[in-house]
């Protein structure tokens, strides 16, 4: 195999990871959006987002620039308060 198709290869084993991990998280903020559902508390937090971007910045172990981590999450984040919402007005309706 050609050296890039071996780290391509790598890449598709990370992305898979990636993926079961993203699972493992949605699945968790399913759990949170029932709980804030019964409990009535708001579905966004932004002061819970900047303590995790905060923690995240502050080691930053990847190769990654500040920023373009900061907007990954910040594309989770998002991705979990639809998620939220979605599930909120499907319950409401
Ligand atoms: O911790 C929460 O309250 C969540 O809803 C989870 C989460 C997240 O994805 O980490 C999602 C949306 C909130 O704005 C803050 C954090």
């Amino acid at each position: 195999m050609m050296p890039l198709d071996q780290l391509r290869s790598q890449i598709d084993t990370i992305d898979e990871q990636l993926l079961s991990l993203l699972k493992q998280r949605s699945q968790v903020i399913d759990t949170i959006s029932d709980i804030k559902g019964e409990l009535g508390l708001p579905l966004h937090c932004p002061e819970r987002e900047r303590q995790i971007i905060n923690s995240i910045c502050s080691r930053n172990p990847t190769l990654y620039h500040q920023l373009d981590l900061i907007c990954i999450f910040r594309a989770i984040f998002n991705a979990s308060l639809n998620l939220q919402l979605l599930k909120n007005t499907k319950q409401a309706g």
